[in-house]
């Protein structure tokens, strides 16, 4: 008890202190209106008819209230109750009692529903009480009186009570939800309550309890109190008896010289008179979901109350996402079909099947945009195998690039042989962007890929990828592809949502977006440029996006989110302080074109941290879109290759390229132009990429450009380089590779500072030349990077180079 009292009374007196003064003012009058009320109400109706002559009569000193609140109390009586609604009166004092509480922020009442069930009653008990008294009294008041009088002459007295038993009815069927199966449980819950508690009630019959006679000399459980009294002790034979059976819950009193027994438990009756399992209340409740407000829910609400939600976009509320007339119309991109190319490809197929005695139950035909899918059934006790072995005839036969044979169609029973059309018709960055699938997407990154072979319009979730490879001999599609992507993102996403981070290692391919540098785009805080030319600023950036990445990740575990969906739904709720840091993440899209040349020039440097967000980066909204030209085992290797499991695949020079990026052949089998194969790490689609030409991206850049944009790019956090661990610039003669004399003397003979030439020579792997190249560097054998040319070899000759090494030697 003392201790809920300490526990509630710092909490009261906290609570007083929120509340203002005219509201501690108002709350304390409604709760003594509703005391003096109730008590004024009693005491009309004790003296009414004493005091009803004179009531209103407040002046005149020579008459006597007998109200306890004098002729106050008496109006208020007779204004309440005799005028108006009786007995009802009293509801009204009751409801000024749950108004003080609510001003007062004591929340016992469910304030709506206690003043709608107080109206009700209200209304519904003066003619209750009419109905009764029928007039008689002052319990109905003038309004129960009135409404019975008239209900009564037009319905009749039976109509009367059909309309009150009828609403009250009504009302608790409503209110407490009663049906009659529920009713039914519920009675009978009451008659096995009530026929447990009547038989608990009743004299236990003997043949129940065999050992009544003994029992009834035991003490009942008001005896069992420590204070025994002696001769009732004395009396009960029984006691000696359980005084012999002692438990370790008995104790023993040696008081005046006789002994006495006496349990501590209950006197073990149980055994004997075990009640019946139906005698047993047994009561079932179901547990009330109780809505536990915490402190920082409450404060939170009350921000949200103050500002509202936060917005996001507020910075840049003018903002106007691009709109279509940007995007240029190519015209009428309905699909042409061409009987003639139809019946001639479907005969020369079935004709060569039959040559390879191959029969064909079915064949269907569906045409996309750039090839049509013959579906064919073969004959039972065809194998799947002999038709896929048929690629190339079918292909020589048909004369055509690009036949992929699908054996057999995913989820279909069929085999699907695709063969180019003669006239492909082009997909429109225009009309995926149009499409109401695109328009009404709630994808978190939509991006439309383009047009399925069945002519449907591809798209897909970027932040469920989560990551894309795509990869493509040179002018296959991959820049239009990527253009793409960034078109359909910056379609759907406020420059508050998503920012990108450019690697362009080819300077031409995405230097149109950098107009919109300080809408989209993110860069480090000392960089120059925001999209990122130079591969050794890229080590730097990624490193950056790694520490930004971490730092994510703390404040999701600081906000206890898993997500950061849940994370920027809890800081738009104002859920998250500011002041600790939280901020709203937009997502981070990290697009590299060209990666070959980053692993090329940096190798594990770059595929390090490329690999670590590709592991973890999801879940902070950071992703990844990597491009390549030669997607070789060296560039997309194994650690790549695992944590991008959606791929793109544009038309690739050779079928091992193709597996490299897909794990099986067919991107080598594409027809270029945007014919691509998208996996989404189950199976394999082919698509016709929407084109997207660059004058439109151009004008898109600067529909975006020429709005206010925020004073810079989004800052990336700082990376600083550690110069202890960079080999370069600190040479320690003692720590120099065993071969790095050999390699400086390769270097100098053939004065070409190249990494390659030393791991051909050397035999040595990339990464030991890198490093051998770095410490050739610090000690200044050869100069610095120099792109994609060899590096400046700084001593001529050779007997330059071994005086050289003799001092380094010492
Ligand atoms: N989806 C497409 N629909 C129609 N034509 C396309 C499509 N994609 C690419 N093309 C055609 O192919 C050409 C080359 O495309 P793109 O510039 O994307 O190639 P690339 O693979 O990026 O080449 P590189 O790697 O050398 O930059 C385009 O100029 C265009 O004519």
């Amino acid at each position: 008890m003392e201790k809920n009292i300490k526990k509630t009374t710092p909490k009261a007196a906290e609570q007083n202190k929120t509340l203002s003064k005219p509201r501690i003012f108002f709350g304390i009058l409604f709760l003594v209106t509703s005391v003096v009320g109730t008590l004024s109400f009693i005491s009309y109706l004790m003296n009414w008819k004493a005091d009803q002559s004179q009531a209103g009569n407040m002046l005149d000193k020579t008459i006597n209230s007998s109200n306890i609140f004098g002729k106050i109390g008496d109006w208020l009586g007779n204004l309440f109750i005799f005028d108006s609604i009786g007995v009802a009166a009293f509801l009204v004092a009751f409801l000024f009692f749950v108004f003080g509480m609510m001003i007062l922020k004591k929340n016992y009442f469910k304030p709506w529903k206690t003043i709608g069930h107080s109206l009700f009653f209200i209304c519904w008990l003066p003619i209750l009480m009419g109905a009764i008294t029928q007039g008689e009294g002052v319990l109905s008041g003038v309004y129960g009186f009135q409404i019975m009088d008239f209900l009564n002459s037009v319905i009749g007295f039976a109509g009367l009570w059909t309309v009150i038993l009828v609403s009250i009815g009504l009302y608790f069927i409503l209110e407490f939800n009663l049906r009659p199966s529920s009713i039914k449980s519920k009675l009978n819950n009451l008659n096995d309550n009530t026929v447990g508690r009547i038989k608990g009630m009743m004299p236990r019959s003997a043949e129940n309890f065999d050992a009544d006679d003994d029992l009834e000399a035991l003490p009942n459980e008001e005896n069992q109190n420590i204070t025994v009294s002696e001769t009732a002790v004395k009396q009960t034979s029984v006691i000696n008896e359980i005084e012999t059976i002692k438990t370790p819950n008995q104790t023993s009193f040696e008081q005046d010289d006789q002994k006495i027994a006496v349990s501590l438990n209950p006197i073990p009756t149980a055994p004997v008179i075990a009640p019946s399992i139906d005698d047993i209340d047994f009561k079932v409740e179901v547990a009330k979901t109780i809505d536990i407000v915490d402190e920082s829910d409450r404060k939170s609400q009350e921000l949200v109350d103050k500002h509202g939600y936060y917005d996001h976009k507020l910075e840049l509320g003018k903002f106007q996402m691009p709109t279509i007339d940007l995007l240029r119309d190519y015209g009428n991109e309905e699909i042409s079909v061409n009987k003639d190319e139809l019946e001639e490809n479907k005969n020369k197929i079935v004709g060569l099947l039959k040559n390879f005695n191959v029969g064909i139950a079915e064949i269907k035909a569906t045409i996309g945009p750039t090839v049509t899918l013959y579906e064919i059934v073969p004959e039972a006790g065809i194998r799947v195998a002999s038709i896929k072995k048929l690629q190339d005839d079918i292909a020589l036969n048909l004369s055509a690039l690009g036949i992929r044979i699908i054996a057999p169609m995913p989820g279909k029973g069929t085999i699907g042989i695709e063969v180019p059309r003669k006239n492909p018709s082009m997909v429109s960055m225009r009309s995926v962007i149009a499409s109401q699938k695109f328009q009404n997407s709630d994808m978190d990154l939509p991006v439309v890929f383009g047009k399925t072979i069945s002519n449907e319009i591809f798209m897909a979730d970027l932040a469920k990828m989560p990551h894309l490879l795509m990869a493509g001999a040179t002018g296959q599609g991959k820049s239009v592809g990527i253009n793409a992507i960034l078109t359909s993102l910056l379609y759907k996403k406020h420059p508050s949502e998503l920012k990108f981070v450019m690697v362009d290692p080819k300077k031409v391919e995405l230097s149109l977006y950098s107009k919109i540098e300080r809408h989209y785009l993110a860069k480090l805080p000392d960089g120059e440029d925001a999209i990122i030319t130079d591969t050794h600023k890229v080590i730097n950036t990624l490193n950056s996006l790694c520490i930004e990445m971490d730092q994510r990740y703390d404040l999701l575990k600081n906000a206890f989110c898993k997500n950061i969906k849940e994370y920027n739904k809890k800081f738009t709720e104002r859920k998250l302080n500011p002041e600790n840091g939280h901020r709203y993440l937009p997502y981070i899209v990290l697009v590299v074109d060209e990666f070959a040349d980053l692993i090329m020039t940096a190798g594990k440097e770059v595929e390090l941290p490329i690999a670590r967000l590709a592991q973890l980066a999801r879940a902070v909204g950071i992703h990844l879109i990597v491009a390549t030209q030669r997607p070789s085992v060296n560039v997309i290797t194994g650690m790549i290759k695992a944590n991008f499991p959606a791929r793109a695949a544009f038309r690739v020079i050779s079928s091992v390229d193709s597996r490299t990026i897909l794990d099986s052949p067919g991107a080598d089998q594409l027809i270029g132009k945007g014919d691509m194969l998208y996996f989404n790490g189950n199976e394999i689609m082919r698509l016709q990429c929407a084109f997207v030409d660059t004058p439109e991206v151009e004008k898109i850049a600067d529909y975006i450009g020429e709005q206010k944009g925020y004073a810079s790019a989004y800052m990336l956090p700082e990376y600083k380089v550690d110069e202890t661990t960079t080999t370069v610039g600190a040479f320690d003669p003692n720590e120099k590779d065993v071969l790095f004399e050999d390699a400086a003397r390769i270097l100098v003979s053939t004065q070409q500072g190249s990494t390659s030439m030393l791991q051909r020579q050397l035999k040595l792997g990339y990464n030991r030349a890198g490093r051998i190249m770095d410490q050739l560097e610090a000690s200044g054998v050869v100069g610095g990077f120099n792109g994609a040319k060899a590096r400046e070899v700084l001593i001529s000759d050779l007997n330059s180079l071994e005086q050289f090494l003799e001092e380094l030697r010492k």
